[in-house]
Parts: C-alpha cells; sequence; structure tokens
C-alpha cells in the first residue's frame, strides 16, 4: 500500500518506519525542515532503541522517503496518517490546531481518493470534525474517509511495542476502511479490536486515564505504608498476584511524566466537563501525581531541617523515564526548580536526554559529562530515573570513595542489602 505519514515526532516517525518494515512505500512529510534533513541521512532526530538501524535499512530498501512538500508526499497515496501534536491547553484541554491544519493540507492536496487515518490522540469528535474539514476543502473527484487508529507505543520501546502491541483499534463508520487499515497491519500479527469512532478516540483516553490512575493509587499507597511501616513493593507484589489487578504498573515513586499521561488524564477531565460530568477520581489522579512529584523535596528539605541554603546535590537521571530522550513534564523539572529555589547548587546529569534538558530545564544547573562527577562532592545524591547505569552504582569507585553518602532514591531501584551502610530514602519503603 502506498501510505504517506504527516508528523515525524515519536508516534509518526516509528508508525512510518515499521509499516515500511513490514513492505509498505512510505513518505513521511514534516514541516521541520532540519528534521527531514537529518531523517533523510538515516539519522534519528529522536532516541528510541533500534530506530536508526529500522530506517537506515527500510531508507536503503527504498520503502521509507522522506519530505516536506506535501505534494510530493501525497503523490499516489492511498492513505495518510495523522500524527502530529495535540498539546495541552492552557485550559487542559487538547490543542487541535496541528490536526485541522494537516486534515486541511490533505484535502488540498490529494489527487485520488484517500483512507486519512487519525494516530494522535484525540477527544472524541475529532475524526468527525476531521471529515467535515476533508469534505470542505478536497476536490470534487476525490472520496475521503476517516479512520480512528490510536496509538498505544510507549516511549524507550516503541518498535518493540509496534511489533508486539496488546492489540490495534481501528474505530471507523466506514467498513471498507476499516478493513482496509487492518489489512495495513495485518503482517504486524497483532489483535486488531474494531469498533466506532467515538469508541475509539475514548479508548486512548480511557486506557492512560486508567493507567495513570493505577500510578496514583500505587503512590498513595507508598505514602501510606511510609507510615505504617509496610513495604510498597511487597504489598504491589502480593496485590499483582491477583490476575484481576496485575502485577504492571504498580511502581511506586516520584509519580508520572512524559507527553502523554500529564496531558491525557487533563484532556479527559475537560472532556467529561464539555457534558456536564465531573470526573472526581481523574481529578484526583492529577492532584495526587503533582504532590508526588515534590515528594523527595520534601524528604530532603525535612533531612537537612528545612535549610538547603549553601548545599549542593547530585542529580541522577533527568528524562521522564528512562531509555528516551524526552524531558516533557518530566519530575526532575519540578525537583531541580525547588532545589534550586530553595538556595541549593545542583548539578545533574542524564546519559541520553542532557540536549533536551539544557533546553527546558532551569539555566542555574550545573551540566555534569558523567554520574561520578555529579556525585563528587555532593551533600546529597537524588535518582530522578532508573537508568540501567545507575542501578550499579554502588560498585562505582566514585561512589566508594564519598563518606557518609546520603541517597534520595525517587524510584526504588536499590534493595536494603545495598544501602544498610548508608542514609537512604525511597519510596513507601
Ligand atoms: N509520544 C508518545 O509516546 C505517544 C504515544 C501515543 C500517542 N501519542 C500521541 O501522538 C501524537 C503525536 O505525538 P508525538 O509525541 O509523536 O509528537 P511530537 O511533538 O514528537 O511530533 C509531532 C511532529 O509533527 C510535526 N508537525 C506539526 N505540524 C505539522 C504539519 N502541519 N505538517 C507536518 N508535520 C507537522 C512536528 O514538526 C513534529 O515533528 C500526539 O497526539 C500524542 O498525544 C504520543
Ligand atoms: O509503574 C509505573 C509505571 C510508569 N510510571 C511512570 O509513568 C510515566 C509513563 O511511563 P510509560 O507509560 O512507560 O511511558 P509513556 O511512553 O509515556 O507511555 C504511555 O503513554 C503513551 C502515550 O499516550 C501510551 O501510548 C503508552 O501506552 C503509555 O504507557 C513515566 O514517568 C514512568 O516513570 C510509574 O511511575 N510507575
Amino acid at each position: 500500500m502506498n501510505i504517506a505519514v504527516v508528523g515525524t515526532g515519536y508516534v509518526g516517525l516509528v508508525t512510518g518506519t515499521c509499516l515500511a518494515d513490514i513492505g509498505h512505500h512510505v513518505t513521511c512529510i514534516d514541516i521541520d525542515e532540519e528534521k527531514v534533513a537529518k531523517l533523510k541521512r538515516s539519522e534519528s532526530p529522536i532516541y528510541e532503541p533500534g530506530l536508526e538501524e529500522l530506517l537506515e535499512r527500510n531508507i536503503n530498501s527504498g520503502n521509507l522517503t522522506f519530505t516536506t512538500d506535501y505534494e510530493q508526499g501525497f503523490k499516489d497515496k492511498d492513505v495518510a496518517y495523522i500524527a502530529v501534536g495535540t498539546p495541552e491547553n492552557d485550559d487542559g484541554s487538547a490543542n487541535l490546531t496541528f490536526v485541522e491544519t494537516v486534515a486541511k493540507q490533505i484535502a488540498e492536496t490529494a489527487q485520488q481518493d484517500i483512507i486519512v487515518v487519525t494516530k494522535s490522540t484525540v477527544p472524541v469528535g475529532t475524526n468527525h470534525h476531521v471529515l467535515e474539514v476533508l469534505q470542505q476543502h478536497k476536490q470534487d473527484h476525490v472520496n475521503v474517509s476517516v479512520v480512528s487508529n490510536p496509538e498505544f507505543l510507549r516511549e524507550g520501546s516503541a518498535i518493540y511495542d509496534t511489533f508486539n502491541g496488546d492489540r490495534i483499534v481501528i474505530g471507523a463508520d466506514d467498513q471498507h476502511a476499516a478493513d482496509t487499515i487492518e489489512e495495513i497491519n495485518r503482517p504486524f500479527n497483532v489483535s486488531v479490536y474494531k469498533t466506532d469512532v467515538a469508541s475509539a478516540e475514548m479508548i486512548k483516553y480511557a486506557s492512560n486515564a486508567f493507567l495513570a490512575t493505577k500510578i496514583s493509587f500505587i503512590n498513595e499507597v507508598a505514602n501510606i505504608c511510609e507510615r505504617v511501616g509496610a513495604n510498597v513493593e511487597d504489598v504491589a507484589i502480593g496485590m499483582g498476584m491477583d490476575d484481576r489487578i496485575g502485577n504492571k504498573f504498580l511502581n511506586a515513586g516520584i509519580g508520572y511524566g512524559g507527553s502523554c499521561f500529564p496531558k491525557d488524564t487533563k484532556a479527559l477531565i475537560d472532556i467529561a466537563k464539555r457534558v456536564d460530568y465531573d470526573f472526581k477520581i481523574l481529578n484526583q489522579v492529577v492532584d495526587v501525581n503533582t504532590q508526588q512529584q515534590r515528594l523527595l523535596v520534601d524528604k530532603v528539605k525535612d533531612h537537612f531541617n528545612g535549610n538547603l541554603q549553601g548545599k549542593t546535590f547530585g542529580v541522577l537521571g533527568l528524562a521522564f523515564k528512562p531509555n528516551t530522550d524526552d524531558m516533557r513534564e518530566a519530575a526532575s523539572i519540578v525537583v531541580t526548580k525547588e532545589l534550586l529555589d530553595a538556595g541549593a547548587t545542583v548539578k545533574a546529569f542524564d546519559p541520553i536526554a542532557m540536549d533536551n534538558a539544557k533546553q527546558v530545564l532551569d539555566d542555574r544547573i550545573n551540566y555534569q559529562n558523567n554520574k561520578e562527577d555529579t556525585i563528587q562532592d555532593v551533600d546529597a545524591i537524588l535518582i530522578l530515573t532508573e537508568w540501567d547505569e545507575f542501578k550499579y552504582l554502588f560498585n562505582n569507585e566514585a561512589f566508594k570513595e564519598i563518606q557518609n553518602p546520603v541517597v534520595f532514591d525517587g524510584r526504588n531501584i536499590y534493595n536494603a542489602e545495598e544501602v544498610s551502610s548508608m542514609t537512604y530514602y525511597s519510596v513507601g519503603r
């Protein structure tokens, strides 16, 4: 099949590359010229394990091309995927400007019948609106239909998730369009769930909101565990042995971040509000997460009797989770700002996200080139992201030289034996 993918961010680039890898002819379109120039050289503008190899293979085979030119991108295409951002507006609602713009551009460019597939996360009703925009701006001889095909990949394992997803959701009111998208995806060999457009749009928000709820729930349990002398890790294992609960997404810590959970939970609250419904649980999930992202700073302040003036902290991990360079809504943004505002000096290091971190974090931060330098001459070490290379910190010569180390572990990456000889704080244990 001949496919255009509009937007080469985390979703568009992974989707386009994987569709090319299963044999489709794919052109990815982006307005960012620098990004497209890099992609043409088989260089990935984002860090995503395995992506660069896949890019190179499919560019070389001729299945994958990149352009900033819509006319070139849509030439002879049967299907167009929309994978542009839907960021948060000030009131929490989803900003649909990019999706609308792309719908209009597709309509104005398409010269043949086209199925438009929305991969971007969009509120219920958006695909119907996209169809209206397409119909308003398309040429008379062109037939258009829309399909909602929400994306469930996780950053850091996006390629794996695409080939091993739990489901592919296809929401369409047009049977032929739904069947075509199912056929396109068949080589992935992932279960397909077909439904109507509105339900597909809702599945995406409900899934993310449920996962965020699981995290805020276990974080509140962790906070109680600390007060009653229980261990949240043992509690999560015991809970997770019940299949109805499941053992995933029960890791307590300093809350969820990233480009999806924070914005999608707020967008679902807004979707509910627009139909006069107060999504009470989800409001609390968001509040708990805001509180949880500050938790480590409260522990630091308690340890230093409320005075961080003149203290130095070594922060390990800045990305919102390991194996990504994405800094969107990372807990490190909150934690480092609070430490700096309290008068502390902050040294920081992330194995991959340094460049992006420098764009979003406070310029008072003293960036380091490695973990060894970051933990030298500090009053305490803070772990904010559970990168593998931080898991063996205690075997590191630089660490062994520290007198009376103090460690605040926001991701519970160490066990009791490892930390027995130091002052150690974690979450819910
Ligand atoms: N990041 C994820 O892990 C993830 C997972 C599932 C769903 N989603 C959803 O997918 C959507 C995209 O997310 P993302 O993280 O990939 O976004 P992103 O911000 O990384 O990428 C968006 C891309 O779209 C491009 N773009 C903007 N306007 C354009 C236009 N008119 N024409 C062509 N390109 C244009 C931008 O230049 C950018 O490269 C969002 O709705 C998001 O909620 C994201
Ligand atoms: O038990 C857990 C699991 C995750 N997290 C945190 O939750 C956030 C999100 O993690 P994860 O879901 O692994 O990453 P994302 O790449 O944001 O993926 C989520 O958001 C995507 C965008 O919508 C969806 O496609 C994915 O299915 C959904 O998992 C991160 O800050 C994690 O540290 C926890 O605190 N505890």
